[in-house]
């Protein structure tokens, strides 16, 4: 099956999904899924606890096989095909490296096991240490005396080593704490950059995959709600379900449909779609008569966090936060009432 690319000429997309499909029992945990990746994507699937999101990179990485539907690797049809005949590899979240072995042992298990004579296994370990940023004497160092974060880039290396044309990675990230993660996020997007491959990756947090991805699909019961660019779907979140994934946005049950919107007293333009909720990031409430939706707001909290101050307010018995960046304006007090404001065209309209 072939896409047409923005240059006009057509590519096969890296991985073609077809309505793949997998049932435990009554349960369907994977439900006809279709969608193409194209060739050195950055593509992050994004769910809650129990959306499927494993068992899909399970079929896709051919550790599991679908109930029903087709998968096609550069549109040769693999669906059935055992993970290790794929030109895949895959990187979990329990790092699964050989802790009797030394660094340079795990890197190199993949070719060893191909045949790859030492010398040329060793030169090529040791390229990988420096493209995952770790110094070469770490070749002979034992897996067990290494940090979390220099374990996972070891568990990275290892399955580079293999050169496969697909990465998989099963959140990786999720057992580190939040300045590796922040840390690692920015080595992978940049190791996805240099190694030019397809990078398949699952997370429960949207904030990691904003960060990474080309593309992110939301995933819930199984199926995707929404596939997108991570500004698509920020400013364009299908639905509430999508909107509360993106963590502290307003979204408002406004009341009245048709030709005007009720918020707080005041008329907003008409809904855009025929849907009852208008979702504002935290952002566009500016302090201020800037916007022209004005109201007056109680300050109930104020969290100082770094970069920007957020704001908790209540309008009535609603609500809000805002966030303004640090810098702007003056810092306001809790229990002060605050003239806020916003543009409706920040508001993104979404049904259900
Ligand atoms: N081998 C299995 N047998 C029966 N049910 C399963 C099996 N594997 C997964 N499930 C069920 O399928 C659903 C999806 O599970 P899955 O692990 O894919 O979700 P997930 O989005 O990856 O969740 P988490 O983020 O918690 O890992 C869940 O309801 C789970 O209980």
């Amino acid at each position: 099956m072939a896409t047409v690319t923005p240059e006009g000429g057509t590519a096969v997309p890296a991985l073609s999904l077809q309505e793949i499909t997998r049932r435990f029992g009554a349960l369907t945990a994977v439900d006809a899924v279709t969608l193409d990746i194209a060739e050195g994507e950055f593509f992050t699937i994004v769910g809650p606890s129990g959306s499927g999101k494993s068992t899909l990179v399970r079929l896709l990485a051919g550790l599991e096989v679908p109930t029903a539907g087709t998968l096609l690797l550069r549109g040769e049809d693999i669906t059935r095909q055992p993970a290790n005949q794929r030109p895949t590899a895959m990187v979990f979240q329990s790092l699964a490296l050989f802790d009797h072995r030394s660094v340079g042992q795990n890197i190199e298990f993949a070719m060893k096991m191909k045949g790859v004579a030492p010398p040329a296994r060793r030169e090529r370990a040791l390229e990988l240490l420096s493209l995952l940023r770790l110094p070469r004497d770490y070749y002979d160092r034992a897996v067990t005396q290494c940090s979390g974060g220099e374990r996972q880039r070891v568990a990275m290396a290892r399955a580079l080593a293999s050169d496969p044309e697909i990465l998989f990675f099963d959140e990786p990230l999720s057992a580190l704490d939040y300045r590796l993660r922040k840390t690692l996020e920015v080595e992978l997007k940049e190791l996805h950059q240099r190694t030019g491959k397809t990078f398949i990756y699952i997370t429960h947090s949207l904030e990691e995959a904003m960060v990474m991805s080309d593309r992110i699909a939301i995933m819930q019961d199984g199926r995707f709600v929404q596939v997108g660019t991570p500004q698509d779907i920020y400013q364009r979140p299908r639905n509430r379900f999508v909107a509360g994934f993106m963590g502290e946005v307003n979204i408002l049950e406004i009341r009245g449909r048709g030709e005007s919107a009720r918020f707080a007293g005041l008329d907003l333009p008409a809904p855009e779609v025929a849907g009852a909720y208008a979702v504002l990031r935290p952002e566009a409430l500016q302090a201020g008569d800037g916007g022209s939706v004005r109201f007056d707001a109680d300050i109930v909290q104020r969290l100082m966090l770094g970069s920007r101050t957020q704001y908790h307010l209540r309008v009535g018995d609603l609500a809000l936060i805002a966030e303004i960046g640090a810098g702007v304006g003056n810092l306001m007090e809790p229990g002060q009432r605050t003239r806020f404001s916003f543009d409706p065209d920040d508001i993104a309209w979404v049904a259900e």
